[in-house]
């Protein structure tokens, strides 16, 4: 079951930065309120780092406990561990390690260090998301490109029409790094929320269409909706063309 968007538009990208930090952590503590163990997947991308920052500094204020907090990822990218290009390093610096979510909670995607190939990653991250329970998301959060992909869903790819799986390997990024690691639309969907985080003039059009009536395979961002709520989190720059 699809939920309708709601819409919400924030001054600038780190007035929405700081409002979804504070949603989130508002969600989580509910969530562990409600005897849940909110298990949350985290996006790469600019706005998401601001996102991040924020939590950090709103953490410390916030009734949540991060023992009791699980942590995945929408997509990663098939590097090095130490890459600067990996969604979970950038996390890690910004909030992650500060907050102590502990470590067997947080499950990265594999690096070229765990895993042969970007299948064989893809293979080993569906096994952990299988084996720990991602049936019961608390939260998706995803960043958007232009093009409207979002994990590493890209238009018109393969990976778009995947239903019989939550995990696949995308070989040929049209964002660079060309190899990742991605969820996808069946495991996204069964969030209870789904948040997509947009800031800039340059998705404004990309927003109007998934807002609008887009196809999936031309704007990603439509083949996405949460089970309880669907929330576009976008700044003004973004918002000027819906
Ligand atoms: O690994 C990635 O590249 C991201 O997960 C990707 O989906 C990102 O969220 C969007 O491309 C938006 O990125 P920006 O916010 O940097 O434009």
């Amino acid at each position: 079951m699809s939920t309708e968007p709601r819409v919400e538009v924030h001054d600038d990208p780190r007035v929405l930065a700081t409002a979804v930090a504070g949603e989130l952590l508002g969600r989580l503590a509910d969530a562990q309120r409600a005897g849940r163990v909110p298990q949350v997947v985290l996006t790469g991308g600019t706005i998401a780092g601001h996102v991040h920052e924020a939590v950090a500094q709103l953490a410390p204020a916030s009734e949540v406990d991060w023992s009791r907090v699980v942590l995945w990822w929408g997509d990663e990218r098939f590097v090095a561990p130490d890459s600067e290009e990996r969604n979970a390093g950038a996390a890690r610096r910004a909030f992650v390690d500060a907050v102590g979510v502990p470590e067997e909670q947080v499950h990265e995607m594999p690096s070229t260090a765990d895993a042969d190939d970007v299948e064989a990653a893809a293979e080993a991250y569906a096994a952990t998301f299988a084996a720990h329970g991602a049936d019961e998301l608390e939260v998706v959060m995803l960043g958007m490109g232009p093009d409207g992909h979002v994990a590493s869903l890209f238009p018109g790819q393969a990976a778009l029409a995947v239903e019989d799986r939550d995990v696949v390997a995308v070989p040929d990024s049209p964002k660079p790094p060309p190899q990742r690691v991605s969820l996808t639309f069946p495991a996204l969907r069964r969030a209870r929320a789904v948040w997509f985080l947009v800031s800039g003039e340059a998705k404004a059009g990309a927003v109007a269409q998934a807002l609008g009536d887009a196809a999936v395979e031309q704007i990603p961002a439509v083949g996405v909706s949460g089970r309880e709520e669907t929330t576009w989190f976008i700044d003004r720059e973004a918002a000027s063309a819906v």
